[in-house]
């Protein structure tokens, strides 16, 4: 039997982390890949596909615009174009995570699916190998709610749907979280009439009150969305998947072409024989772990989606980067996430790192809140796209507990506010950084010179400001 000093079990963003990491180190590593190529959801499911899509969409959206510019612009998209780019951008990416490039750093990869067979031995095809180290980095999958009828007409989840020829006319989405809102407004603005399903009372529901509320209307524009709503049934009439729909008691018919289920997640860990290994899950089948993302059983960890944390692959790779440091060279490295970012990328994008103003209120005495609306930010108007605000939330001396914003690029003008943070900056340094003129980034400036404007230009401080100056005058 083969051993080595770490068995990584997933090649996705977590499990390749892990693997290069540790190879690197000089660890005698194992990578096993249950699909016939690495890279995971996100490369090949998830984020690459998705945001490919996300910006041929925005294209289609902007020329069809033109037309207030005096350009008219006509005709269908051709969904195969479309996913064509899809596949370029997974296959230029796939070169990163290609298992040769593995095998060069040293790694042994195997292809098939991974079970524990004991604590120390996994086994994959007919083999069995032996690992001092074990990280369990198997992601997660679609969760398909059970409704009448569903499984009979059809329908895709991410999982499929990168693979579509044409467009459906009409799309229903059932579940409006990140998933279901990135693709749905995607698909809109690709031509495909909308509708979003949740049963959930509001969309956005780990957002910041303002943002969910503002992000919510914004998209209202483009997409019919339906809250508070059940589906009941599906059933095929005139050729169309006709979905039932229940919401407070009224069951309305919406017939479709097509069905996207992006419902929630489930962990990929039913198959991996966690019994033999005696590796406890939580009650959705979650990889339970500490604070050093070690199972129950120390030797094996749980990273990325497995450990239902935080499912980002940048989270994956943070986790990664850890267990390489505590798995391999014994340190004993606690995770924290007070400082990971995410975005939505809607369009507008919708950026959130920390505490929202109602958790923020929750936990500390007193709070502040900073706020500027886009439409105060020069580069937002000379864009024509004032919609949105940055919304950055401190304690009483400035430091920031968290940062919000709905806007375009806000995925990236808002980062400045995470590295703030992780380096414990307060809000008013943010205000001393000089940013370029007309730069979308000025709205994090300008979001902080209001904290010096209360400071300074508000109470005590104030008044002995003017003393002074009329000494000095
Ligand atoms: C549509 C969509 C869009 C997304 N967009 C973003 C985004 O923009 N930004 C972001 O940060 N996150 C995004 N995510 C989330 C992101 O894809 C995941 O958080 C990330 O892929 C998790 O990485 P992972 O390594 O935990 O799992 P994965 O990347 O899923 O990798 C797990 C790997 O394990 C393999 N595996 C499973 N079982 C076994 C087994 N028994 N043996 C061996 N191998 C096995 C799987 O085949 C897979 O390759 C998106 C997700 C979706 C669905
Ligand atoms: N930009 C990004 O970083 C990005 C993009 C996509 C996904 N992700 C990650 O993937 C994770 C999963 O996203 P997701 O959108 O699949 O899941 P989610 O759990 O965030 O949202 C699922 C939504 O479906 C609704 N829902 C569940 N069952 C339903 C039913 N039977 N009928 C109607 N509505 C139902 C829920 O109320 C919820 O709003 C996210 O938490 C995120 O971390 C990240």
């Amino acid at each position: 039997m083969k051993k080595y000093d770490l068995i990584v079990m997933g090649g996705g963003a977590g499990g390749l982390t892990v693997a290069a990491g540790a190879a690197s180190l000089g660890g005698k590593v194992a990578l096993i890949e249950k699909n016939d190529q690495l890279g995971g959801d996100c490369l090949h499911y998830g984020c690459v596909p998705s945001k490919t899509l996300i910006e041929a969409a925005n294209r289609v959206h902007e020329a069809r615009s033109l037309k207030n510019l005096g350009l008219q612009t006509s005709g269908a998209v051709d969904m195969k174009a479309v996913m064509g780019l899809v596949r370029e951008s997974i296959s230029h990416i796939q070169k990163h995570d290609d298992a040769d490039r593995f095998r060069k750093l040293g790694v042994d990869v195997y292809f098939g699916q991974g079970s524990f067979h004991s604590p120390h031995e996994v086994r994959v095809k007919d083999e069995m190998i032996y690992g001092k180290k074990i990280v369990v980095a198997t992601g997660s999958r679609p969760s398909v709610p059970e409704v009448e009828g569903l499984e009979e007409c059809g329908f895709l989840t991410n999982e499929s749907i990168f693979g579509l020829r044409e467009l459906p006319q009409r799309l229903a989405v059932i579940g409006g979280g990140p998933v279901g809102l990135e693709l749905a407004q995607a698909m809109s603005r690709l031509g495909s009439e909308t509708t979003v399903i949740d049963r959930s009372p509001a969309l956005f529901g780990k957002e910041d009150k303002e943002v969910s509320q503002s992000i919510s209307q914004i998209l209202e524009k483009e997409l019919t969305i339906l809250t508070e709503a059940s589906v009941e049934k599906v059933e095929m009439r005139g050729g169309k998947k006709t979905l039932f729909v229940n919401r407070e008691g009224v069951l309305s018919e919406f017939p479709v072409d097509e069905i996207l289920v992006a419902a929630g997640r489930v962990p990929n860990t039913g198959s991996l024989g966690l019994e033999k290994a005696g590796v406890q899950t939580d009650e959705r089948g979650y990889i339970i772990v500490n604070n050093r993302l070690e199972s129950n059983v120390p030797h094996i960890y749980a990273i990325g989606d497995v450990n239902g944390a935080f499912p980002f692959t940048h989270v994956a790779g943070m986790e990664g980067k850890l267990v390489v440091q505590n798995a391999l060279l014994g340190l004993r490295r606690k995770v924290s996430y007070d400082n990971v970012p995410w975005v939505i990328y809607t369009s507008p994008e919708v950026f959130h790192l920390g505490m929202t103003e109602e958790e923020a209120r929750d936990q500390a005495k007193v709070i502040r809140v900073f706020r500027v609306p886009l439409s105060n930010v020069d580069r937002f108007v000379t864009d024509h796209r004032t919609d949105g605000f940055v919304k950055v939330i401190t304690d009483k001396k400035g430091i920031i507990l968290g940062a919000h914003a709905v806007g375009g690029h806000a995925g990236d003008f808002m980062q400045e506010i995470t590295a703030a943070k992780q380096f414990n900056k307060k809000i008013g340094a943010l205000s001393n950084v000089v940013h370029p003129y007309p730069s979308h980034s000025a709205a994090v400036g300008q979001t902080a010179d209001l904290y010096w404007r209360e400071t300074l230009f508000e109470g005590r401080v104030q008044k002995m400001l003017e003393k002074y100056v009329k000494w000095k005058s």
